[in-house]
């Protein structure tokens, strides 16, 4: 049976772990809690830290980041991948995924998930339960769009974006890079980098 090391023994990893079991691969966790606060994840060995995952890389069939942090994630996939790691793409059986639309290496979606015809969706993405991205959006490297969320035809998300649950981004809209959206929130115009909306429609939040 081929072999996943996945770095991050936390609830998303869990959810990774999951879909990577439906898709064929035995899973063990790396994690840099080991061995203090993590030797165990739910049914699931933690064998180490990251520094022990990177000197057994050649152990496994292939290595996968379930970190939830956007930069975090992004920055250990492509230290795992200079190592030579072979990383999948996580496709959770129950989710709808065009065949004119592409994924890159690391990216993971999960149930009830639809992607159209014509996205392209980069490196270290999380598309969550249920979310939906319609035809030709572009999503870069290391975004999480979270449970529910909803992106209309031809939008764009850039690096490190995080797309809180249950929000919806309005046709032709683009997100900058390291864009925070609030749950729930509605966005109907672009978004410049670094900004954290809210609302309906979608504003900078007052903190
Ligand atoms: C499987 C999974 O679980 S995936 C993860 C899913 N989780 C999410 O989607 C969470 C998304 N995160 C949010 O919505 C957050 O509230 C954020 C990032 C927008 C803001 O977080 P923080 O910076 O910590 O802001 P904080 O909670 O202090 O709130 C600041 C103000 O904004 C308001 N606010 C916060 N979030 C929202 C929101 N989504 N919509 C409207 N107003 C909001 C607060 O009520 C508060 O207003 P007040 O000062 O008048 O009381």
């Amino acid at each position: 049976m081929k072999s996943l090391a996945v770095l991050g023994a936390g609830g998303h990893g869990g959810v990774v772990a999951e879909i990577a079991e439906l898709n064929g691969w035995q899973v063990v966790f790396f994690d840099d809690c080991y061995p203090s606060q993590r030797s165990v994840h739910e049914q699931w060995p933690v064998l180490g830290d990251y520094k022990a995952l990177c000197a057994d890389i050649d152990k496994y069939s292939g290595c996968f980041v379930a970190i939830g942090n956007n930069k975090v994630r992004l920055e250990k996939l492509n230290g795992l991948s200079v190592l030579g790691a072979r990383i999948p793409v996580l496709v959770h059986p129950n989710s709808v995924i065009s065949k004119y639309s592409s994924i890159e290496d690391g990216s993971v979606v999960m149930a009830n998930a639809v992607v159209n015809p014509f996205v392209q969706i980069g490196k270290g993405c999380i598309v969550n339960t249920a979310a939906t991205i319609d035809h030709d959006c572009v999503i870069s490297d290391g975004v999480h769009l979270s449970p529910g969320v909803h992106l209309a035809g031809a939008a764009q998300v850039g690096m490190h974006s995080w797309i809180g649950i249950g929000a919806s981004v309005r046709h032709d809209v683009r997100l900058g890079d390291s864009v925070i959206v609030g749950a729930g929130a509605a966005v109907v115009k672009d978004i410049q980098d670094e900004q954290t909306v809210v609302g309906v429609p979608a504003k900078n939040i007052e903190n």
